[in-house]
């Protein structure tokens, strides 16, 4: 098996090779997000050298892959292959670009303004500039110093039996670059999630029952995470109101991913996560703990919104995938992250390996990450659309068309599973303004009042 890149169950990618293209009712669209798909997986090959030469590589194999590969193992960069490390990303502070943060954070208005540019990293430390300027927040210091520490521990005992999720890329099995488990409320529910839900079109194996650390801290996440909800609607979305698909109820975590980093080497490659199970404009509280690393985020461009980016010279695809540069967010031990509801469909966010790491005092050379979802019932796999497979389809939102940018589709995944081929069944997916289907109701009647026995 190559030991490959970074996809959780949410890097969830197009097929190279279609046989038949996808039909948008009746009509016919292209792929979209290979690029970025690519050179992920070209990064997460060659992970000492830089992004942009690798790009560059690939944009001069026409897009292949194999054909970039094999010209990076004849040494062959079409740009010097600087290594990446620190020195090479740009340490650019929001003083730099003359910003003002006030003790209140920096306004809405000023969060327009455009900091990053291609190719560069702006590396943000500060809460007030990260959530001004990405769709995310932070809390630094979340739990009280023993109690982080407890969890920690728990989890490092956990993570001994941790594995990397295998799946299908390009007709290869590859493996991610870092280990995980899955965990919800009870040992009933992680044999209903063994049997009944499906992740890259299989089922996964490891699901375990909360850990009583786990439990305890999740009742702080919810409670600071859906404060953090209230205050990004009320001072950064338009008119106050929460986001068009944006739930209006309380955020309750009833599921969490746990992943553990061993080495400054192991990564998550660029993604944006699952929404098949959480539904439209999800949001998600994620923990750190352990060894310090850098949370990367990019927007994700429309086609049409290359005309505002500054790559005059550059290549089609290369504006797509690097047009606005990166922000890196740094994450160190017990801080709270929290990807608001405008992440997972606007953004792309990655762990990007590291050249060097500061050692933890209990984690050593590890970083564990807890990451507190809400599952929906009404997304229970019973009531999604099953595709020709007679699988039950995921949820994407299309992110690169200008036609179809922010509407969601039901697709088939079972071609992501080794071993497997899928059947390219599409169907465009529609939620009410609170991001339910149209099932959502009968569904929240029947649990409310359960049928007797
Ligand atoms: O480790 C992290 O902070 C991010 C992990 C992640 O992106 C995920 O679990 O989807
Ligand atoms: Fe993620």
């Amino acid at each position: 098996m190559k030991k490959w890149l970074p996809f959780m169950e949410h890097f969830i990618l197009r097929k190279r090779r279609r046989t038949s293209p996808i039909q948008y009712e009746n009509k016919t669209t292209e792929e979209e997000e290979s690029t970025d798909f690519k050179l992920a997986i070209l990064c997460s090959q060659y992970p000492e050298l830089d992004e942009s030469a690798l790009l560059e590589t690939l944009l001069a194999c026409e897009g292949s892959v194999e054909a970039a590969s094999e010209a990076l193992e004849h040494g062959d960069t079409f740009r010097s292959p600087k290594k990446r490390d620190g020195s090479r990303a740009i340490q650019s502070s929001l003083s730099s670009f003359g910003m003002q943060t006030t003790s209140a954070g920096l306004s809405a208005t000023h969060a327009k303004k455009k900091l990053t540019r291609k190719g560069r990293t702006l590396h943000l430390y500060a809460p007030a500039d990260i959530e001004a300027h990405t769709p995310c927040s932070i809390i630094h210091n979340f739990l009280p110093t023993e109690e982080a520490d407890a969890l920690l521990k728990e989890l490092l005992q956990e993570a001994v039996s941790y594995q990397s999720e295998v799946f299908k890329l390009f007709d290869n099995v590859v493996q991610s670059p870092h280990t995980n488990c899955f965990y919800v409320d009870s040992l009933e529910e992680a044999q209903r999630q063994k049997t009944e839900y499906t992740y890259n079109g299989s089922r996964v194996k490891d699901v375990r029952e909360i850990t009583p650390e786990m439990r305890k801290v999740r009742a702080k996440v919810q409670k600071a995470v859906n404060t953090e909800i209230e205050r990004r609607v009320r001072d950064y979305y338009p008119e106050g109101k929460k986001l068009k698909y944006q739930s209006p109820h309380p955020w309750e975590p009833n599921a969490a991913f746990v992943n553990c980093y061993d080495g400054p080497h192991q990564s998550v490659g660029y993604h944006a996560d699952q929404l098949t199970y959480l539904g439209p404009r999800a949001v998600i509280g994620s923990l750190s703990l352990g060894v310090a690393r850098e949370f990367r985020v990019r927007r994700v461009l429309a086609k049409d919104d290359e005309s505002e980016s500054d790559n005059k010279t550059s290549k089609p695809n290369e504006k797509r995938a690097d047009a606005e540069g990166q922000i890196a967010i740094h994450l160190p031990h017990n801080s709270l992250l929290v990807m608001h509801a405008e992440m997972q469909e606007e953004w792309k966010h990655s762990i990007a390996p590291a050249q060097a790491i500061d050692p933890h005092p209990l984690a050593q050379n590890k970083r564990i990450n807890v990451t507190y979802r809400h599952y929906k019932n009404f997304l229970h796999p019973k009531y999604t659309p099953l595709c020709k497979c007679g699988v039950s389809c995921i949820l994407r939102c299309a992110m690169k068309k200008p036609e179809h940018r922010g509407r969601y589709m039901w697709m088939c995944h079972t071609n992501y599973a080794p071993g497997k081929e899928g059947c390219s069944y599409f169907k465009w997916a529609e939620f009410n303004d609170d991001g339910e289907p149209e099932w959502a109701t009968s569904v929240n009647r029947e649990q409310s009042s359960p049928k007797e026995q």
